[in-house]
């Protein structure tokens, strides 16, 4: 039997960094932004209907999607962010269900499911339990602002447009706190894990 698990936090505050110790174990991640990014390629079903709601302005000269732009808008306005969120997420959850399916007929011990917005959009069915990688807000607006040279202003937009770290904290199984190193981190990653009895490769 598969263990499916969910991974969270907010923007910034280190999923990809827990993902990645977690890949190094040879552990399957499978990953909403990924899936979310494939989901709004040209000639998905997705891409067009952002098209027609945004207009031909959220376009790059090659007809993809101008991923800052939509950023831009869609940060800045809770609106407009329901919308891109009604249009991606149904997308993002069949493809992410698929690889489930696939990873488990594969007899996969461990699955995990990297889902930033996992509580927000109340995901927490398709998980069996749940971690969190804790930051506290100053360090993940600095990480942020470093990563994505972001102005002050735009990276806490981003954070706001999320349910606040502090809040996730209490509705997780497991919390990983990212204040401090990689290697702090890794630590608690495999704490977690073998108390759930899951053995971990190093
Ligand atoms: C707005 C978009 C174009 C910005 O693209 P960009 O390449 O700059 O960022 P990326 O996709 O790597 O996302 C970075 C982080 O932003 C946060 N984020 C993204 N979308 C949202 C959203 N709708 N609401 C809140 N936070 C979000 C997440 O923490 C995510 O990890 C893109 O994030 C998008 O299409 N978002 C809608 C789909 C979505 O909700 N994805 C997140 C998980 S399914
Ligand atoms: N423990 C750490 N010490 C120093 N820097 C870190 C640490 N963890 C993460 N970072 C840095 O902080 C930034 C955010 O981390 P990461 O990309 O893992 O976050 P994320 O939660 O996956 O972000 P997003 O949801 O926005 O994609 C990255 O630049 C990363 O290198």
């Amino acid at each position: 039997m598969s263990q499916v698990i969910g991974l969270t936090g907010g923007i910034a505050s280190g999923k990809s960094t827990v993902s990645n110790i977690l890949k190094e174990m040879n552990i399957t991640i499978i990953d909403a932004d990924v899936e979310a990014r494939l989901a709004v390629e040209k000639g998905e079903p997705a891409y067009q209907k952002i098209v027609a709601e945004f207009g031909n302005d959220i376009l790059l000269t090659n007809e993809e999607i101008d991923r800052v732009k939509l950023g831009s808008i869609i940060f800045h306005n809770a609106e407009k962010r329901q919308l891109l969120n009604s249009i991606v997420h149904p997308e993002v959850r069949k493809r992410m269900n698929n690889q489930v399916e696939a990873a488990k007929e594969r007899e996969e011990q461990v699955i995990i499911l990297d889902i930033p917005l996992l509580f927000e959009s109340k995901l927490t069915h398709m998980v069996e339990k749940t971690i969190l990688v804790y930051v506290d807000r100053d360090i993940q607006l600095k990480r942020l602002m470093e990563r994505n040279d972001l102005s002050l202003e735009e990276a806490e937009a981003r954070i706001k447009s999320q349910m606040p770290l502090s809040e996730k904290v209490a509705l997780a199984d497991a919390v990983i706190n990212n204040n401090g190193s990689i290697a702090e981190t890794k630590k608690q990653v495999i704490e977690v894990l073998n108390g759930w009895g899951i053995t971990t490769q190093e």
